[in-house]
């Protein structure tokens, strides 16, 4: 079956993104700025925003784009060798892939599309997930999602730095993951032109046999919480860390059965391009995703998951059990 066209536009939009971060790595140690949230952001992110931007404005130009950066740094006289660096990021995956040369003024015009509220439908996107990662030579995404009326109906999450066969076939790294509500889910190289392949989650019934992933970052998620639950739940392997939607990527492709996502805090609101296109993806090979009490995720608020409090995502026959364990070892919600 031929991809739709908002499949194919998240799908190329990923692969110039994913080359933009990659040249910036090449190229020297990326420098981050910091943000007022004080999470890092880099060149790469902005080039990658810029690019997703420009692709999904090429294919979609009324869709609006809730975008996790904005080009308000880039613009400031003090941030011009940092702007300049974004641009020849952008120039240099474009070339890869026969783009016309773009100019500043373009860049952060393509970076400012990303600055919409949401909508009945919308694009979202972190253009890299797990910035972290990215700066510690690990796991990141590009993760772009389409969200039509609360659902998200198209989902790309692009990982630079995961081996596409999983397991220790780490030979062919770099690995994106596509799905359209109802199609299923697949697996491909970065690469232009390559086949992609379904993917399915584990069908793991035993919750002893299980293996859970979580984030690297202890101020992102809970790890003392995530040992309760997999001690309830009998799970004796080691959890698996990994920065950014990788996790929903290793669930979806069975390399994991079980992504906790525990707060750290009372009163962070997890953010929608954090999740989306994980969303999409798992859903269509076979997994469930809910918050931590059960609620499915509810993205009609806005850039933030207001309605929901931290996140678990399963192969699906182990959801229940595994809600239940958060249930005994989480407080109540407030
Ligand atoms: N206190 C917190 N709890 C949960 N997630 C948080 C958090 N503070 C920041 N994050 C989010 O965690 C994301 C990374 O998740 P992970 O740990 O799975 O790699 C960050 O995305 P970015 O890397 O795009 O900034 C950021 O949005
Ligand atoms: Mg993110």
């Amino acid at each position: 079956m031929p991809e739709s066209v908002a499949l194919a536009a998240a799908v190329q939009a990923g692969r110039w993104a994913a080359a933009a971060c990659r040249a910036v790595r090449s190229a020297a140690d990326p420098s981050a700025l910091d943000k007022s949230d004080k999470s890092p952001v880099t060149v790469a992110d902005f080039a990658a925003q810029a690019l997703v931007c420009r692709a999904l404005a090429e294919a979609f130009p009324n869709d609006p784009v809730v975008g996790e950066e904005d080009a308000a740094a880039l613009r400031s006289g003090e941030q011009a060798k940092f702007a300049s660096q974004v641009l020849d990021a952008v120039n240099l995956a474009g070339r890869q892939f026969d783009l016309p040369a773009a100019t500043l003024d373009d860049v952060l015009g393509w970076i400012d599309r990303g600055g919409a509220e949401g909508g009945g439908r919308f694009w979202t996107v972190d253009p890299i997930d797990g910035t972290k990662g990215f700066l510690r030579g690990g796991q990141y995404a590009v993760a772009i999602a389409l969200i039509e009326n609360g659902v998200p109906t198209v989902g790309v999450l692009a990982c630079p730095n995961l081996p596409r066969n999983g397991g220790d076939d780490a030979g062919d790294t770099g690995a994106l993951f596509a799905a359209r509500r109802g199609d299923g889910a697949t697996v491909r190289s970065l690469g232009t032109n390559s086949t992609p392949t379904a993917i399915f989650t584990s069908p793991q019934a035993d919750p002893a046999a299980a293996r859970v992933c979580e984030s690297v970052e202890s101020g992102h998620t809970a790890h003392g919480a995530a040992a309760e639950i997999a001690a309830r739940l009998g799970v004796s392997a080691e959890p698996l860390r990994l920065d950014s939607q990788a996790k929903y990527a290793e669930v979806a492709r069975g390399g994991a059965e079980i992504y906790l996502r525990l707060p750290t805090r009372p009163g962070y609101v997890e953010r929608i391009w954090d999740h989306a296109a994980g969303v999409a993806v798992i859903e269509e090979a076979g997994g469930r995703v809910t918050d931590v009490d059960g609620r499915p995720l509810d993205f009609t608020h806005g850039r933030g998951l207001e309605r929901n409090r931290g996140v678990i995502a399963t192969n699906g026959p182990l959801h229940d059990a595994v809600l239940e364990a958060a249930a005994a070892v989480l407080a109540p919600r407030p």
